[in-house]
């Protein structure tokens, strides 16, 4: 578990760890980083020295089980690259964490770590967003604008959702990999930039591919790393180091010291399926250290057992129902937890909705909690 006098939290709330510059290097990104000038010398020993060294290389990445293990070390092997690498998995899993590995690993680290994220930007402005525009280019363009491919250079780009590209933006995506150059919009003049990207999505672009909503020379481009970031409910050995990490952190923030959870908390929050993943737990471990008036962790988990989410009861999870769990889930996700109606999940997934109702019962799927309700899913969660 993270210790406070190792490391210090940012803006974003993440905790980066101070070493030396070539223990850990620490990504020069575009927006600001709070960080301490007090540096204490460690001293290393066997474990505590393993255990510091694989903190270096993952700064914040915590858990150890070996769904995550195997994803960490294809991180380790593709960091120093210059390869793309997509990465994979559901909302909330800590992709963007492991972008951030990749680039603070690489030889790129000492260079900008951009993000954007394509599923945040209305269509009209995603192009400019990306490649920047010139003064005057379209009305609104009231002065020149550097696009994210040029504040990456020599760095990394990292474009969360990539999914949520459009088509006719996907050939001028695909150029600037394989060509290394662009033009601003409303500019003749050719850019060349040497960016690294990497993308992620929790979209299945291979069936995006099949339903032509996605170039599937752009696809296999993108593709040449995978790597999938795995479900909370696949790693659960993670939960309770996960646990106690949020609940020092957000203790440290709300100034409480926080040194015991009750066993029936934990195996609780273990046994959750947690369909938002390590997002929706960080938010829930928030919600119960704010809740806690003294030094016992107090974390609300009757709503847990409201949504009816706790394992092990009636349904043995077979690898069948797991995928098609995973499949049902991804459909719900696209569409904003909506199940029926002309864009909900039911219409997608080419079900009638009463029957998706039945499915999700049965297969116990549930919005995550940090999503506001929508009428059409009141009747699942009750
Ligand atoms: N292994 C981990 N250890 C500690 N914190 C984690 C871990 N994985 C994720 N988090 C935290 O969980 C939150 C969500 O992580 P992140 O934004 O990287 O997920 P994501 O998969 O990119 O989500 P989305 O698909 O919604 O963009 C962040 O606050 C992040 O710091």
């Amino acid at each position: 578990m993270t210790s406070p006098a190792e490391s210090i939290p940012n803006v974003e709330g993440f905790h980066v760890h101070l070493g030396t510059p070539d223990e850990l290097p620490v990504s020069r990104e575009t927006h600001a980083e709070v960080r301490s000038s007090s540096r204490q010398p460690q001293s290393l020993c066997s474990r505590g020295y393993l255990d510091h060294v694989a903190r270096a290389k993952f700064g914040d990445i915590i858990g150890d089980s070996p769904a995550l293990k195997i994803a960490l070390n294809l991180v380790s092997l593709v960091a120093p690259t210059n390869s793309s690498v997509m990465i994979l998995g559901e909302t909330g899993t800590g992709k963007e964490l492991i972008a951030r590995a990749i680039h603070n690993l690489s030889g790129r680290r000492e260079r900008a770590f951009v993000k954007l994220n394509c599923a945040a930007i209305p269509l009209g402005l995603l192009e400019s967003e990306l490649f920047g525009h010139e003064k005057g280019a379209f009305t609104g363009a009231v002065a020149q604008k550097t696009g994210r491919f040029e504040l990456a250079h020599k760095g990394t780009l990292f474009l969360d959702e990539v999914g949520d590209i459009p088509l006719e933006l996907q050939a001028k995506l695909l150029r600037v990999l394989q060509e290394q150059e662009f033009e601003r919009l409303g500019s003749n003049r050719t850019n060349k930039v040497d960016v690294r990207l990497i993308a992620a999505t929790h979209r299945d672009l291979a069936a995006m591919v099949k339903q032509n909503s996605f170039r599937e020379d752009l696809y296999y481009r993108l593709k040449v790393f995978p790597i999938t970031v795995p479900a909370l409910r696949r790693r659960a050995e993670d939960i309770p180091k996960l646990v106690w990490h949020f609940t020092k952190l957000y203790g440290q923030r709300m100034n409480k010291s926080i040194d015991a959870i009750p066993t029936e908390t934990m195996d609780a929050l273990v046994k959750y399926r947690w369909p938002g993943n390590i997002r929706e737990l960080q938010n829930f471990i928030e919600r119960a250290v704010i809740l806690s008036p003294h030094t016992v962790l107090r974390a609300p988990t009757s709503e847990l057992e409201q949504f009816g989410v706790h394992e092990g009861s009636s349904l043995p999870m077979t690898l069948l129902n797991e995928v098609e769990r995973d499949h049902i889930v991804r459909a719900l996700e696209a569409s904003n937890w909506v199940v029926g109606g002309r864009n909900g999940a039911a219409e997608r997934l080419g079900m009638k909705r009463t029957s998706l109702v039945y499915r999700m019962r049965k297969l116990r799927i549930y919005r995550p909690i940090s999503i506001p309700k929508t009428s059409a899913f009141e009747g699942c969660a009750s």
